[in-house]
């Protein structure tokens, strides 16, 4: 029998449980043990899904309540000094490193978060220290919950992060210099450990995440896999079988590492991305090893297609035999949301082509089933499956004429602004009247349990749209009021009508469906909502203007204008897979185009279109691929904006701070203004800027908004020292890292004092 594998199933429940839990807890609301039994059941609730849908290897240790890498942090004790001094509950030490502690006189900010590969999925940075110690948790978290499976007769694969990917992603805490992946010696025996632990609690195989394999990785992190599993592959009966994965790319360029690790006992390859690589992964296998085929998207959430599937399967099959190969989900279905029968307004016809996670490891079984007993073991599914593929694939809800032939017309002038950068930040300064180092916010303000009551009042008829509208005017005037008594410089109307800066552009677009439960974790205990392409995309109606309008009209100060830029819109979607992704950005850049011309008709002068996706989007190594992206994806920004006039001042915001391989990107954008994350890294990296001779104006985040934490005007104050050391003060401008929706009202209004204060403390100083 062909066995099927799942690499790791979504972990905040049918109606995101985990997030209430979490979050009740944070808030004091329930006690640790609630919350660790409302993991308990999560994840029993979630094997069992799986071993009803009859997947043989059924992941464990996939579950964390704030993040994995975070639990592996606190697994081998890679904990600065910093958390572990306080002598706190370890469920708060980790909540700590996660998101910051200002609580009894602690006070300690959160360790760095970033992007996962190119997901909208953010890990937690471990930080590794010059002298540091690594040691094996007592009661190890995967050997806890392999054992916890086993006591409901499941008997799963615990999934680990493989320790070259742990510490080739890991950093020097601030302040130590050590490069982490010289700390494998030291590692490699906890994970002996650990095997062996897991080995006793009755673990056959499990699965060693290693997904650096499939980046352009330095020659050091290279040949750190030998050593590595030269150990790990070596240790006979006293640990289980280990399937090395990979996935979001292809290993080819890493084929001598495959070659290294042929004492493994299985290889995972991610399929959906680069089918392309079967046939020279088969090669480099060794004459036992297992081929894990990632057949099924981990990332999207449209039906497999069985047919083409199977077909794929066969060949390594026949290349391999049916002993040697596996069926298993592309990645980890973290990126997925938890099941389609949530899904109750769905039209019929789309919900036909969609499968969730709950329904795509039923998709690895079928596949599994259909290659092992032959298709007429599956004839219904198969059946059904492609009827589904062919309605999706001749249905008229794709194809918009009038769409097509506007793409058609766009002219390579269409991408211009009308005079460069210097003719046009003269014009603005005339227009709208700035001091030294300007003051602004990324757009959102705290999106309140108020907020979201009256919108869900309004999304299911309680309220009317009227008694909607009046309730979003008020609270724009509350956080326009709320900021000139800041005294913030260029003001933004916070946001309140949006439940997401992608899905609510999503709702608002011809093209797109959107969906009522299908959410995907963030970070932590955030999850958002991706709206689906499905067809051509166009904009019925004005989606901003309304709100921004009645903002402009409030206050004599300059407002900014809020749209979410075409690639971010994009990639925060779930996007078609039958179109190419330049196309899709295209059809929202005409749309935003659009939008943005409508606000500037409004009165609205300063214009912001957040990318912040931009980065996440570039092709993961270097190469062609990237360069083509980066042309389209600038084509698509410039389309966007480049419709108004020269004294329409464009803003632009990235969060995150790896500019370095990306500054020509950014620097195409032709952007007057840009706002980028910066206070968590190093002011070191702000030098590109400087080297590269950027005029336009920059303000690189002076505060981290993703903790509840309040900086002293002291610190940003710091901040801005260091920033001045590499961009020229004119240019410089004052803000914090991102949007402030997940703070509380009062958090944010002590978090902007500090930064209105500091900003005047400079501006004074340079006066002088
Ligand atoms: N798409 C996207 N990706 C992004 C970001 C982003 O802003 N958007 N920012 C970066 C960091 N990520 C973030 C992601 C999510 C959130 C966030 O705050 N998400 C909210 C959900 C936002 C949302 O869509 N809210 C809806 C739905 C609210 C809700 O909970 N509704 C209830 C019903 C109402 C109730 O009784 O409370 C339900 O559906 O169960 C709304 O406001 O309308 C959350 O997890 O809490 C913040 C940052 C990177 N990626
Ligand atoms: N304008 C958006 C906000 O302030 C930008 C967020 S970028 C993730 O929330
Ligand atoms: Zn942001």
């Amino acid at each position: 029998m062909v066995q099927s594998a799942v690499l790791g199933f979504p972990r905040m429940g049918r109606l995101r449980d985990l997030k209430k839990a979490t979050e009740a807890y944070w808030g004091g609301k329930i006690s640790r043990d609630d919350l660790l039994a409302e993991g308990k059941r999560l994840r029993a609730e979630h094997w069992k899904i799986q071993q009803a849908a009859g997947v043989d290897s059924i992941p464990s240790n996939d579950f964390a309540f704030y993040d994995q890498f975070l639990d592996h942090s606190q697994l081998f004790g890679v904990i600065p000094q910093r958390y572990s001094q306080h002598k706190l509950d370890p469920l708060d030490e980790y909540f700590a490193m996660g998101r910051g502690h200002q609580k009894d006189g602690v006070d300690v900010p959160a360790l760095e978060m970033v992007k996962w590969f190119d997901s909208n999925y953010h890990i937690v940075k471990p930080a590794v220290q010059e002298n540091q110690q690594f040691k094996l948790n007592a009661n190890p978290k995967p050997v806890a919950e392999f054992k916890e499976a086993l006591a409901l007769g499941i008997k799963t694969t615990p999934v680990v992060v493989g320790p070259v990917t742990f510490l080739a992603l890991a950093k020097a805490d601030r302040g130590q210099n050590v490069d982490p992946i010289d700390l494998l010696p030291a590692l490699l025996p906890l994970y002996v450990d650990l095997l062996a632990q897991l080995k006793a609690a009755g673990a056959e195989t499990i699965q060693v995440d290693e997904p650096v394999l499939v980046l352009d990785v330095s020659q050091k992190v290279k040949a750190a896999f030998k050593p590595a599993y030269d150990v790990l592959g070596n240790l006979g009966a006293k640990a289980p079988k280990i399937t090395l994965a990979t996935y979001f790319g292809d290993i080819v360029h890493n084929i001598q590492v495959l070659k290294d690790v042929q004492n493994v006992d299985a290889i995972h390859v991610d399929l959906v991305r680069n089918p392309e690589q079967l046939d020279a992964v088969i090669a480099a296998l060794g004459p036992n090893q297992t081929l894990s085929a990632g057949v099924v998207d981990g990332r999207n959430i449209w039906k497999n297609n069985l047919s083409a599937s199977i077909e794929l399967v066969k060949t390594a099959i026949s290349k391999l035999s049916a002993e040697r190969v596996r069926i298993a989900t592309s990645s980890s279905l973290l990126h997925t949301p938890h099941t389609l029968e949530s899904e109750k307004k769905l039209d019929p016809e789309v919900r036909d082509w969609f499968s969730f996670a709950s329904e795509k490891v039923k998709e690895v079984v079928v596949i599994a089933k259909a290659v092992t007993e032959g298709p007429a073991s599956v004839a219904a599914e198969l059946e059904s499956n492609a009827a589904a593929m062919k309605s999706r694939a001749t249905s008229t809800r794709t194809n918009n004429p009038g769409v097509k032939a506007r793409q058609a017309a766009v002219t390579e002038a269409d991408h211009n602004r009308k005079s460069d950068f210097a003719t046009r930040i003269a014009l603005q300064t005339k227009d709208i009247k700035l001091p030294l180092f300007p003051t602004t916010t990324i757009g959102s303000f705290p999106q309140t349990q108020e907020i979201r009551i009256q919108r869900n009042k309004f999304t299911k008829g309680e309220i009317t749209a009227q008694e909607y509208e009046k309730f979003i005017e008020k609270e724009i005037e509350h956080v326009v009021k709320l900021q000139e008594d800041l005294d913030l410089d260029v003001l933004v109307h916070g946001e309140p009508e949006r439940n997401d800066m992608v899905q609510y552009f999503g709702e608002r677009l011809d093209g797109y469906v959107f969906t009522t439960h299908a959410w995907v974790q963030s970070y932590g205990s955030r999850c958002v909502r991706p709206p689906i392409v499905v067809g051509d995309i166009s904009r019925p109606a004005p989606m901003t203007v309304k709100e921004s309008a009645y903002a402009v009209s409030l206050t004599k100060k300059p407002m900014k204008g809020m749209l979410t830029g075409p690639i971010t819109c994009l990639r925060w979607s779930f996007p078609r897979d039958d179109v190419h992704q330049s196309v899709q950005a295209q059809q929202l850049a005409l749309a935003l185009r659009d939008e943005v011309i409508d606000l500037a008709k409004a009165g609205v002068k300063v214009i912001q279109v957040d990318e912040p996706a931009l980065r996440e989007g570039l092709p993961l190594r270097t190469g062609p691929a990237r360069e083509a992206y980066i042309k389209w994806a600038v084509n698509a920004f410039k389309l966007a904006t480049a419709g108004v006039e020269d004294n329409i001042q464009i803003h632009s915001h990235f969060c995150y701070s790896e500019f370095q391989d990306f500054f020509h990107a950014i620097a195409a954008l032709d952007t007057d203004v840009l706002s980028i994350e910066n206070s968590k890294s190093d002011a070191k990296l702000l030098k590109v800027f400087l080297d590269q001779s950027f005029d336009a104006h920059i303000g690189p985040g002076v505060y981290d908004i993703h903790s509840p934490r309040i900086p002293t005007e002291e610190e940003i104050k710091e901040r801005i020292e260091q920033m001045l050391q590499f961009l020229k003060p004119e240019q410089l401008w004052i803000n914090p890292d991102c949007g402030l929706k997940t703070r509380t009202e009062a958090q944010t209004i002590g978090q902007l004092k500090s930064l209105v204060a500091a900003a005047k403390f400079y501006r004074q100083k340079y006066a002088q």
